[in-house]
């Protein structure tokens, strides 16, 4: 019994095995990702790297349900999405935060509006003050004085610290950034990160952030480096 207690605690929350991805048909198919094996457990921060075109967001995407799983074994949350519905990867998507390098807020909702939508698309929140529970996390991302501005007025670092808030307010088990950083100066983007960071610790919140931003890396517990569709283990650094 003692095994089987562990082996659940234990259990990755995002695991693949020889996960392999093409795109375009025929002459034009072309493999993105090779052989994908990683195993992710809950709350671990995890921080891709590689070069552009290594296949990063594509794998990202993929975790994410955003895209269908071809050929291998790709499970989250012990879903296997190889090929999955569209409603069972719909359904996926409720369970996992999405960070992206432009935040997508919408400009004509203010910081507040736009993360009570995220609240919005749960059915488990209906019953809840969804308003006291949007001002809470804005209040823990430090801009309970902005909660009524519109988004497009904003600096690009409260825009960023709003899609924080919008992507982990509804406490999901996963949270997936894409380059979270990029179009932010160095303090407003390390301050972003350390507040996903502290959020996702308080909530057992696994991170899967790829980034090309070398500043950030100590925030996670461990690197993945992808090279030409492939994970490899992490080259040397000088
Ligand atoms: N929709 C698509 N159709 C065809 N090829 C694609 C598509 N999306 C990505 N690719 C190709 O797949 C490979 C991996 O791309 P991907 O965007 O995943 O890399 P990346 O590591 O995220 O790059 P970057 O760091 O520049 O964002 C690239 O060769 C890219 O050209």
């Amino acid at each position: 019994m003692q095994d089987l207690a562990t082996n659940n605690l234990t259990k990755p929350v995002i695991s693949a095995r020889n996960l392999n991805h093409y795109f375009g048909e025929g002459n034009l198919k072309k493999q993105a990702l090779f052989d994908i094996n990683l195993d992710i457990y809950a709350g671990e921060i995890v921080i891709m790297t590689g070069p552009s075109g290594s296949g990063k967001t594509t794998l990202l995407t993929l975790m994410g349900g955003l895209r269908s799983a071809q050929a291998g074994s790709l499970k989250i949350l012990d879903r296997e999405l190889r090929d999955a519905s569209k409603q069972e990867l719909t359904k996926l998507r409720g369970n996992i935060g999405y960070i992206f390098q432009a935040h997508n807020l919408l400009t004509f909702l203010t910081a507040k509006q736009n993360v009570r939508m995220s609240l919005e698309l749960h059915d488990r929140f209906l019953e809840r003050d969804l308003d006291a529970m949007a001002t809470e996390i804005l209040t823990t991302v430090g801009l309970e004085q902005r909660a009524d501005y519109y988004a497009d007025s904003l600096s690009g670092g409260q825009k960023q610290r709003v899609a924080i808030a919008r992507a982990l307010v509804s406490h999901p088990k996963i949270v997936l950034a894409d380059e979270p950083t990029a179009a932010l100066d160095k303090k407003s983007g390390r301050d972003a990160v350390e507040l996903m960071q502290k959020l996702a610790k308080e909530q057992d919140c696994t991170i899967l952030l790829v980034t090309h931003d070398n500043r950030i890396l100590d925030i996670a517990d461990r690197i993945v480096y992808m090279e030409d569709g492939r994970l490899m283990d992490r080259p040397e650094t000088n």
